[in-house]
């Protein structure tokens, strides 16, 4: 991680618990009215930074939500509240959907052979993935992305646009080049995010970055005027499946020889080792493929460090530990050590999901049983619809957060 980075957003629980205690008592009012304004690098002071720590569940939604309202009402905190579950929508929306993600991995499969066989697209992808199209905001965004390994959310929905319907470019594309330098890329919040600036999300309705809301909106640091395209016709795709019931939990055998397997997609796994007694632990490699090319060093070298920081902490309680890089190793790690049954955190729709799979499909494999939060399953069943029938939801929800 570079210098920059590494001070933005230190990979520890330590680090992600002072960074929500400094934010908490900003959840109220101070975000619902400024958490649209992007100050730039450095000065993202309205917003609470904590999507790093949230995406491999250094710190867990239910510890936000907890921490915050202990200090506002649910009524003041409404906005932030409806954020933090916007991310857990599209997390549930995706897990009912998983064909949305490999219909985006085919699109992007097929944009990137164009960029390898176009060259007039190739020099524009190269132009925008290097901060070198002459519009001062989009380039000044693409260099904060790629050298801290973060944009404000509005910045981000600005930069989708142009790259869309300014810069013509795939949004596949787009969305790759985020996944591969952002901290908390997410197949779930980036992959729903494109779509639904492409106006493929909620069909036919595009967001169109305007000259006018950025130079509002980052107090005017920039002024695109006449740089950007006036209309945003919305991009085609394939229409989703209907949703899918979430896969049933698998019972795991408490009296048989348990390996805990733990992943980046979530490391909290104090839940998890109250129901599981393991004999050892395979610490998986974080992925740094989510597309045809490696991503930036940064997030593995995050998300590396933030396992180093769980098996520290959780040293006594996770027994011998095992590096593992592939699926072959999981299996060969479990014969090694007379395992019965692996252990693991539910891994959603993603590469570590993508990586279980093939490890479970072996031979002779050894079962491998994901556990589900409470969290997931009390929430991921109600992304069958659009947002705003699950933000009903919400009061329930967080009752049950607070009493548990
Ligand atoms: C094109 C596009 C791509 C995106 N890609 C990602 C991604 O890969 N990973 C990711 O975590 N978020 C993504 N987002 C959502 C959002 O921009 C980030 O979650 C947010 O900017 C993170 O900064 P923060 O923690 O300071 O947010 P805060 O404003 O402090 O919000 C608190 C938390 O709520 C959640 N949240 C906030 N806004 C959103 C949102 N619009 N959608 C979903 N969750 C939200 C995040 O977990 C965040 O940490 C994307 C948005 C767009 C428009």
């Amino acid at each position: 991680m570079s210098p920059q980075m590494s001070q933005m957003f230190l990979p520890t629980h330590t680090a992600a618990l002072e960074r929500l205690s400094a934010f908490v008592p900003q959840a109220g009012r101070d975000y619902a009215t400024r958490r649209n304004y992007d100050f730039g690098p450095g000065n993202h002071t309205h917003v609470s930074g904590l999507s790093p720590y949230l995406r491999c569940r250094l710190i867990t939604e239910s510890e936000v939500v907890n921490a915050v309202l202990q200090r506002h009402s649910i009524a003041a905190a409404e906005k932030f509240m409806q954020e933090v579950f916007w991310r857990t929508y599209w997390k549930g929306w995706l897990e009912l959907r998983p064909a949305v993600w490999t219909q985006y991995q085919v699109a992007l499969d097929q944009a990137w052979n164009d960029v390898q066989t176009q060259a007039g697209l190739r020099a524009r992808w190269e132009n925008a993935c290097r901060g070198e199209t002459g519009i001062d905001c989009f380039d000044a965004w693409a260099h904060e992305l790629v050298e801290t390994g973060y944009l404000h959310n509005h910045a981000r929905m600005w930069f989708a646009s142009i790259w869309i319907f300014t810069l013509e470019l795939p949004w596949e594309l787009g969305a790759d080049f985020f996944l591969r330098h952002l901290l908390d890329g997410d197949p779930a919040s980036n992959t729903l995010g494109w779509r639904w600036v492409a106006g493929i999300q909620t069909q036919g309705k595009t967001y169109l970055a305007r000259s006018s809301n950025i130079s509002k909106f980052t107090e005017n640091r920039f002024h695109p005027k006449w740089q950007l395209a006036g209309e945003a016709i919305p991009r085609s795709a394939p229409l989703p499946p209907e949703p899918r019931s979430l896969p049933p939990g698998t019972a795991y055998d408490p009296a048989r020889r348990t390996g805990f397997l733990l992943h980046e997609e979530d490391l909290s796994p104090g839940f998890f080792l109250n129901m599981v007694d393991p004999v050892a632990c395979g610490v998986l490699k974080p992925q740094t493929k989510f597309g045809p090319l490696e991503s930036a060093p940064h997030i593995a070298g995050f998300r590396s460090a933030a396992l180093e920081d769980v098996t520290t902490r959780w040293g006594d309680r996770l027994g011998p530990q095992t590096p593992l890089t592939s699926d072959e190793d999981i299996q060969n790690w479990a014969k090694a050590q007379n395992l019965e049954q692996i252990v693991t955190p539910y891994a959603p729709v993603g590469p570590v999901a993508t990586l279980l799979a093939q490890a479970s499909r072996k031979d002779d494999a050894t079962p491998i049983i994901q556990l589900m939060r409470p969290y997931d399953r009390m929430t991921w069943p109600h992304a069958t619809r659009g947002f705003f029938p699950f933000k009903k939801k919400l009061p329930t929800f967080i009752a049950d957060i607070q009493a548990a």
